[in-house]
């Protein structure tokens, strides 16, 4: 319902929790089927004010770095690359093409709402990309919708039947 005719869908997950970032593929994918066949996707990570430095990738070669906490912050538990390969497996399922959308790397980011950062960058970035889709959209006809106000019963006739 919250997808139907929908430009663009920005999917977020949490970037201290890989299951969050699981549940966009298994419970919120199939939701967006009724999204606009050009739709953009951005997948965001969220609330990366909780994470420091030492959110980096486990480092095989520095045990040190691969601790769970630092200080106050945690370990980032989703790296780039696993919404990087969740962005690809949407276009997958949208049977879309890698070269007729935005690069992954363009349309993956990580953000705080907390701090705000990198929100309005974010928003900046699809709406660039959506409004020139929305235009062309309009120009090109009237929208898959119907228009319920328009609606007029049909006369009913005598018996009040209506064949
Ligand atoms: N530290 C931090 N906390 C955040 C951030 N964004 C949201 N939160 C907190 O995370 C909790 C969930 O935020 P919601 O906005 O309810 O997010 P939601 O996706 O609707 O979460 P659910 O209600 O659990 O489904 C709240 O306590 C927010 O204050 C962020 O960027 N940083």
């Amino acid at each position: 319902m919250y997808c139907r005719g929908a430009a663009a869908v920005i999917l977020t997950y949490d970037v201290n929790s890989l299951q969050s970032l699981t549940e966009l593929e298994e419970r919120f994918l199939a939701l967006t089927d009724s999204a606009s066949a050009d739709c953009i996707f951005a997948i965001v990570g969220n609330k990366v004010d909780l994470t420091d430095d030492c959110a980096l990738p486990p480092d095989e070669n520095k045990p040190e770095k691969s601790v769970a906490s630092c200080g106050s912050k945690v370990r980032k538990q989703v790296r780039a690359e696993d919404a990087i390969a969740l962005y690809k497996k949407i276009l997958k399922y949208k049977m879309l093409d890698e070269k007729d959308v935005p690069a992954a790397e363009k349309m993956c980011f990580e953000t705080s709402a907390k701090t705000g950062y990198k929100v309005d960058y974010l928003f900046e970035t699809v709406f660039e990309m959506v409004v020139p889709i929305i235009v062309r959209q309009k120009a090109e006809g009237p929208p898959q919708t119907v228009d319920i106000t328009d609606y007029k019963p049909a006369k009913r006739t005598k018996s009040g039947c209506c064949a």
